[in-house]
């Protein structure tokens, strides 16, 4: 019994170091996820700055984790993309626009959550 949940609790933390370990790749290897990352160091240094509200940090955390995860997830899709097709073709670009799509949705919501919380600060 003591043996199956300490196997359990290995495998957890197998699984977080991988996890780990992906999201390491990721700040290394993709532009994107570096830009959001500094951008990201930005906005908690403007948060203390202008010493932002309990609700107003929730909602930044929350958009910085938002946009990064889906950042990663259209980067893994894209993954998948070549490694499945690694020529051109319609559908792969379609595939790869929805995913794409899908962070600048992400990525308007996070500007305007910004500006809610900063423009009243800053004019
Ligand atoms: N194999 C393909 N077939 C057709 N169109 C493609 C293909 N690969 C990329 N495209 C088109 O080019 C766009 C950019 O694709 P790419 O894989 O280069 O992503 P990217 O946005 O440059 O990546 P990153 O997230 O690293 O900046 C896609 O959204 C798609 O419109």
């Amino acid at each position: 019994m003591s043996e199956k949940k300490d196997s359990f609790l290995v495998n957890r933390l197998k699984s977080v170091g991988w996890a780990f370990k992906g999201a390491l790749i990721l700040l290394r290897t993709e532009a994107s996820i570096k830009i959001q990352f500094a951008i990201a160091i930005l906005v908690t240094i403007a948060g203390f700055y202008f010493e932002i509200s309990p609700t107003e940090w929730l909602f930044q955390v929350a958009m910085i984790g938002l946009v990064m995860s889906i950042e990663g997830l259209n980067t893994a899709i894209e993954f998948i993309a070549d490694f499945i097709h690694p020529e051109r073709h319609d559908k792969i670009g379609r595939i790869k626009d929805v995913a794409a799509g899908a962070v600048f949705i992400a990525a308007i919501s996070a500007v305007i959550v910004a500006v809610i919380i900063y423009y009243p600060k800053l004019f």
